[in-house]
């Protein structure tokens, strides 16, 4: 991975731009304020569900909560149309499905994983808006020598991933140590029509 560090005109940080793809992270995409508003808003007002998964042949809870929208839903809640706006003005990709992940406190997390391509229109960058307590996704690369980004995740900021870098790197917030507070992350993606699934 190279030229990571580097910013451009508006402050985003190109944490990764070669071959592999591109890498952003814009630190305030939303202000301070607002981003505590939707995150409560968010926090109280979306049924979250909790899933299950087999890991090592035994099922198991997926460990945070989840929810799921597409953009033409008319149930979609105020607060997500109103980040869809500022995501689709910023990256100026046809964003038409948002998932949500709730990461309760340092115990939740989501397990080293690319975004299913199958379902994302190719070309299309996957963009994840954080809200509420500051996580750090680990992204290491798939072939040796798996080089390993750590971005902290900040409320406010929008790290976009360009779909040739699904290919490439894995992307995980894992567990951690220190007590957390909770965080909630907005998945933007363009989807093939008609193709409903949260899928990571
Ligand atoms: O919470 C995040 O920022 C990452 C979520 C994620 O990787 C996913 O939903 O596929
Ligand atoms: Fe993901």
């Amino acid at each position: 991975m190279k030229q990571a560090g580097l910013f451009d005109a508006g402050g985003t940080r190109i944490l990764l731009d070669d071959v592999s793809g591109k890498i952003t992270l814009t630190p305030d995409l939303i202000d301070a304020q607002t981003a505590a508003r939707w995150f409560r808003a968010l926090h109280d007002g979306i049924v979250w569900k909790s899933g299950r998964r087999v890991m090592y042949e035994r099922e198991v809870d997926v460990p945070r909560l989840r929810a799921h929208f597409r953009t033409d839903d008319p149930a979609l809640p105020d607060v997500l149309q109103q980040a869809l706006g500022r995501v689709r003005a910023a990256f100026g990709a046809p964003f038409d499905s948002i998932g949500l992940n709730l990461y309760r406190d340092q115990h939740d997390s989501v397990a080293p994983h690319n975004d299913k391509l199958a379902d994302i229109i190719r070309g299309q960058p996957i963009v994840l808006l954080s809200l509420g307590a500051t996580r750090t996704m680990t992204i290491r690369g798939k072939q040796p020598p798996r080089h390993v980004l750590r971005v902290d995740l900040d409320a406010g900021s929008a790290l976009l991933m360009s779909w040739e870098t699904q290919l490439h790197y894995d992307h995980a917030i894992l567990k951690q140590r220190a007590p957390i507070g909770p965080r909630i992350s907005l998945a933007f993606r363009v989807r093939e029509a008609g193709k409903t699934g949260d899928g990571s």
